[in-house]
């Protein structure tokens, strides 16, 4: 059976725009840092975009500009033909750590933005769709366990689901599984791009690994520093689904070693 939750979320079409960004710049007025100039980018339906590199680059800035928790010096963000200029309920963001509530259980901590949002009546009715989302994510079973119960990698699954429940049209992810181990990471990964997949939703994820972002992505959006912009945008045109063993074929180190040539000419700015 289908689940419910596969359905498509912003109802656009594959590959039509859904994101666009067009000349973004932002100058932090406290200390005068440029930290992004003059950015240009379009995220399409159902694809799955990283951005690279080095510390200072810019990187979140351009994540927080993109989730309209700050706004941009210049420039224009609009999503799904309306600027962004605050938080939006059709944004979903995953962040480094799990931030569950641990007086709830994995379900009501899944069920929380629809309680926030609509009321408890409202989180009450969405319960059967985070359990299907915890089956989704391996987590069958962990319903009304408590989030030091869970290992990393399960409260990164349960916070996976806690995006989704609202079905957002783009994932903001902000190296999500960074603090897990290599092994877990490289499974969350994999997790990452079925649901990705299963859902045709938009992705973006900021990380510092060459490796996850070539495995992960469509495009790789390369940063250069000191001002914030883009160097390259990295086509990555590897075979969907992506598995783990591709790591080891020369067009994937091909890619990586491209990649971390443009870093390295960033470094030297
Ligand atoms: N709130 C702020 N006020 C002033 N300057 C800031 C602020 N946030 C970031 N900056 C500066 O803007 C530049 C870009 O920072 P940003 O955090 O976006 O980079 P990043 O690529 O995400 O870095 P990292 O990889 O280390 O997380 C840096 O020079 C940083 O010092």
């Amino acid at each position: 059976m289908t689940p419910a939750v596969a359905s498509d979320y912003s109802g656009a079409p594959l590959g039509a725009p859904v994101y666009e960004l067009t000349r973004v710049s932002k100058t932090y007025a406290r200390n005068s840092v440029v930290a992004l100039e003059d950015v240009d980018l379009t995220l399409r339906k159902g694809s799955f975009t990283s951005v690279i590199g080095s510390s200072g680059c810019g990187k979140s800035t351009l994540l927080k500009i993109m989730a309209g928790l700050i706004p941009p010096s210049k420039g224009r963000v609009i999503l799904q033909g309306e600027p962004v200029r605050g938080a939006r309920r059709d944004i979903g963001m995953m962040f480094q750590q799990a931030t569950l509530f641990p007086w709830k259980t994995a379900v009501e901590n899944i069920v929380l933005p629809i309680e926030i949002r609509d009321g408890k009546a409202a989180a009450n009715k969405a319960m059967d769709k985070a359990y299907e989302l915890l089956e989704i994510v391996g987590l069958k079973g962990f319903e009304n366990v408590y989030p030091n119960e869970l290992s990393g990698g399960m409260a990164q699954r349960a916070s996976i689901c806690r995006m989704l429940i609202t079905e957002p049209a783009v994932l903001l992810l902000d190296e999500p599984f960074s603090a897990l181990d290599e092994l877990s990471r490289d499974m969350m990964n994999m997790e990452l791009q079925r649901i990705c997949r299963e859902q045709n939703a938009t992705a973006f994820l900021v990380t510092h690994s060459i490796q996850e972002a070539v495995i992960l992505s469509d495009d790789i959006v390369v940063m250069k520093p000191r001002p914030g912009r883009i160097a390259e945008i990295v086509e990555v045109d590897l075979p969907r689904p992506r598995t783990l063993d591709m790591m080891t074929t020369p067009k994937f180190g091909a890619i990586v070693d491209h990649i971390r040539g443009q870093l390295d000419k960033g470094e030297d700015m």
